[in-house]
């Protein structure tokens, strides 16, 4: 494959739904595809070639972690994000402007960019479009995400347009900014609330960008189900279809099947290693939170139908003791099973959109879901 390759192609659809695949110089990402978030360089409690062989295809990194520390000139000067990591495949970074607004401390945002106070030292940073795609430039990564304003929800019509606009033209920006990157991608990120004129407006003026992809932000920031729902059934006809759609920060096997169902091909989400770290499983029986007493003698395993070995050998009895005793060997081990499900529930959407049959996948496993563990 020569370098200068990015290529997206849809390979079957069903209904709204598709499966695709992303080729580029370090792999290949199967649509529908779930990334696992790897903050600072790392996905947290695991190694880089387990999260392979459960099915990841492209993991996460954090940009306002990593300019931070151990900065992105030093990765840079290390041999880049991959060799440091120790992940030779697709890294896709988010441009850092989300978690400055989440994170750090005495945040201005003006036209110019974001100036903030580091979380861990107080020294000041500003984030401009600019330096956010030159950031993600100096980590190698292969999909870059443009600089925008996130809003939370809810928010008034008028705060959700001024920060739509500002995205639109942080957009523009990135898009000089990152130039012709052979092999990589620049994506851009529809943001308009939860008020869907704007929603179409700011996918209508991407679009206008001929960007590589396209991302759906602005949601999985506390507003109900229903909302992010209906916020994907309204930009969705106007995101370009031969464009991989990524939605931000989502999110539970029920907001990926739902959103999958209408025309999503990418998520990342710390759910189910946040989760893991602090007990709460997920498996193909529902959700189970392993502090609960009920586990402590229960011998049976997380999952015994499961491919993982931390599903279908470990003890619920054993997990539940090494959680309630704060062992690493629990976060792990948990961390391990709930990636195991969430790639194993990829499988089986991309597995049913090709057969033509997703709408009886989504009723077996939300009925699978229903029943509870067993
Ligand atoms: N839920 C979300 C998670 C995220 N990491 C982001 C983001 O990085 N940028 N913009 C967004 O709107 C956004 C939303």
């Amino acid at each position: 494959m020569t370098t200068d390759q990015f290529s997206f192609t849809v390979t079957k659809t069903d209904g709204a739904a598709r499966t695709g695949e992303i080729r580029m110089p370090r792999g290949v990402i199967r649509t529908p595809a779930f990334m696992p978030v790897g903050t600072a360089a790392t996905v947290k409690a695991m190694y880089p070639d387990q999260v392979k062989a459960l099915g990841a295809d492209v993991v996460l990194g954090n940009t306002y972690h990593l300019m931070l520390r151990p900065t992105a000139e030093r990765v840079a000067k290390l041999g880049g994000l991959h060799k440091f990591m120790n992940w030779p495949y697709p890294i896709l970074t988010d441009s850092g402007g989300f978690q400055v607004m989440s994170l750090s401390a005495l945040r201005k945002i003006d036209e110019n960019g974001v100036t903030f106070q580091s979380h861990i030292d107080g020294s000041t940073h500003v984030m401009t479009p600019e330096r956010s795609i030159e950031i993600q430039g100096l980590l190698g990564s292969d999909i870059q995400m443009q600089l925008d304003e996130c809003v939370k929800l809810p928010c008034t019509d008028a705060v959700a347009e001024k920060a739509m606009q500002l995205s639109l033209r942080w957009a523009e920006r990135c898009r000089v900014a990152f130039g012709e990157q052979p092999g990589r991608a620049m994506f851009g990120i529809v943001q308009g609330g939860a008020v869907e004129r704007l929603r179409i407006e700011s996918a209508k003026e991407l679009a206008q960008l001929d960007l590589k992809g396209y991302a759906i932000g602005g949601l999985a920031v506390g507003e109900p189900q229903e909302v992010m729902l209906r916020m994907i059934e309204t930009v969705e006809p106007h995101m370009p279809k031969e464009k991989p759609r990524y939605l931000m920060g989502v999110g539970t096997p029920d907001d990926i099947v739902e959103s999958v169902r209408r025309g999503v091909d990418m998520f990342d989400c710390v759910m189910p290693t946040r989760a893991g770290r602090h007990g709460q499983v997920f498996t193909r029986h529902g959700r189970m939170n392993l502090r609960n007493a009920r586990f402590a003698e229960d011998l049976r395993p997380l999952d015994a139908d499961s491919k993982c070995v931390a599903s279908n050998t470990y003890s619920r009895a054993y997990l539940h003791h090494l959680v309630r005793s704060n062992e690493i060997l629990g976060m792990m081990l948990l961390t391990w099973n709930n990636l195991a499900y969430y790639q194993e529930l990829m499988a089986g959407l991309r597995k049913a959109i090709a057969d033509g049959r997703l709408e009886d996948y989504i009723g077996e496993v939300k009925e699978s879901w229903a029943k509870g563990e067993r």
